[in-house]
């Protein structure tokens, strides 16, 4: 699964994982495949009655029924009190250990027109993709990086924080603009802590001499291309025409295949994971200073994907210019204003 004599670097038997955004998705996805590997799976999301389902799926999944636990926990993941709650409540939950993997895959996308859709609208997008991502590893590392002494610590295997980003944060596509920008800050803080984590790291290998984090942690983040979800449905309602031509190249995957697709990468230790070939390309011509999985792979596929992309950036550009010339404004009744008040259809 993850190479022969390959070492798994992300074992998940009697393991702990919270995932939020765990009730449907590609979230829901991850979780009854993580149950199906032994893992006690806690799920997080607003909706009741889809984490139960969620739970009882888990259940039917579960590699020994008799030993795994499944728990859910309903928030609301913008609210960063709401987030400490979450990892207090799993703590208790788990007789005070914390838990061992956090994803977090809550989130979904309001395409449209820049200037088409409200502003308050894309402030909340920034809301629902960046800062429940941002306050979920906010409230997990500031668990798990609480200094414990010398005499306090035991023996914990390491830990894994994990983001899910979007090829969008790669690669721009018109019509995305309420959507990419939190999923590109997503990619920065994820970069930025992986070499924070560093620091946390280090001082573990001190812990019989000096106060340590309880663990060694490891951050990773998954930049998936179009997954067939209901999020998905409701995006496709709302997304402008352009963006659905420019987005051809994508082959939706379904939930499954991408949460598959993923824990593999995490099993042979990858950082920045992509779950296709043309998502691969994307992420190489757009590597810049992020950690690489493998330093020959990962630069030998940035220069074949730059070669690429010199094409594929004017062609992009090219073929916006060309909707525009061709269809004009996506609403010529009223400019400039907005798409709740304005419902004219797409020609
Ligand atoms: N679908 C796609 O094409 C792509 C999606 N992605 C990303 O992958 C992830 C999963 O997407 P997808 O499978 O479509 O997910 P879905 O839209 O199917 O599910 C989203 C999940 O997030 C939860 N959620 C949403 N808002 C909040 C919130 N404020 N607090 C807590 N939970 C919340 C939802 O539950 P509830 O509403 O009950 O809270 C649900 O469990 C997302 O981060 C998405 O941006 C990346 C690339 C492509
Ligand atoms: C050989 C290389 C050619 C590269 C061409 C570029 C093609 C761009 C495809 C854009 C795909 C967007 C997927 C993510 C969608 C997403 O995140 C939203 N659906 C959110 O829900």
């Amino acid at each position: 699964m993850f190479g022969f004599g390959r070492k798994n670097e992300f074992p998940v038997e009697g393991r702990v994982v919270v995932i939020t955004g765990g009730s449907d998705g590609m979230g829901r996805a991850v979780a009854a495949n993580l149950a199906g590997r032994g893992a006690h799976v806690v799920v997080v999301a607003r909706r009741v009655s889809k984490l139960q389902s969620t739970v009882e799926e888990m259940r039917h999944k579960a590699l020994n029924s008799m030993k795994q636990r499944f728990f859910y926990i309903s928030a609301d993941l913008t609210d960063p009190a709401e987030c400490d709650r979450v990892i207090a409540e799993v703590t208790g939950w788990n007789y005070g250990s914390a838990p061992d993997i956090v994803w977090c895959c809550a989130g979904f996308c309001h395409p449209g027109f820049f200037t088409d859709v409200p502003i308050s609208v894309q402030r909340q997008q920034m809301d629902t993709v960046y800062w429940t991502a941002a306050n979920t590893a906010h409230s997990t590392l500031r668990n798990w990086l609480a200094p414990v002494p010398p005499s306090g610590q035991m023996k914990n295997p390491r830990r894994h924080l994990i983001f899910t980003c979007s090829t969008l944060a790669f690669t721009p596509i018109a019509g995305y603009g309420p959507y990419s920008p939190a999923k590109a800050a997503i990619r920065s803080l994820s970069d930025t802590l992986s070499q924070e984590i560093e620091m946390y790291n280090g001082a573990y290998t001190q812990r019989h001499r000096n106060s340590a984090p309880a663990a060694d942690v490891k951050i990773h983040t998954i930049f998936p291309m179009g997954i067939l979800s209901a999020g998905f449905d409701n995006e496709q309602k709302i997304k402008p025409e352009l963006t659905k031509m420019l987005e051809e190249a994508d082959k939706p995957q379904t939930p499954e295949e991408v949460a598959q697709i993923s824990i593999s990468a995490l099993e042979r230790g990858e950082y920045l994971i992509t779950t296709m070939f043309v998502g691969n390309v994307m992420k190489g011509t757009a590597l810049g200073p992020s950690p690489r999985n493998a330093p020959v792979g990962d630069t030998v596929l940035s220069w074949l994907s730059n070669l690429v992309f010199l094409q594929v950036i004017p062609d992009l550009r090219n073929k916006a210019f060309n909707w525009g010339k061709t269809n004009g404004l996506p609403h010529p009744e009223c400019p400039g204003r907005d798409e709740m008040e304005c419902q004219t259809p797409q020609s």
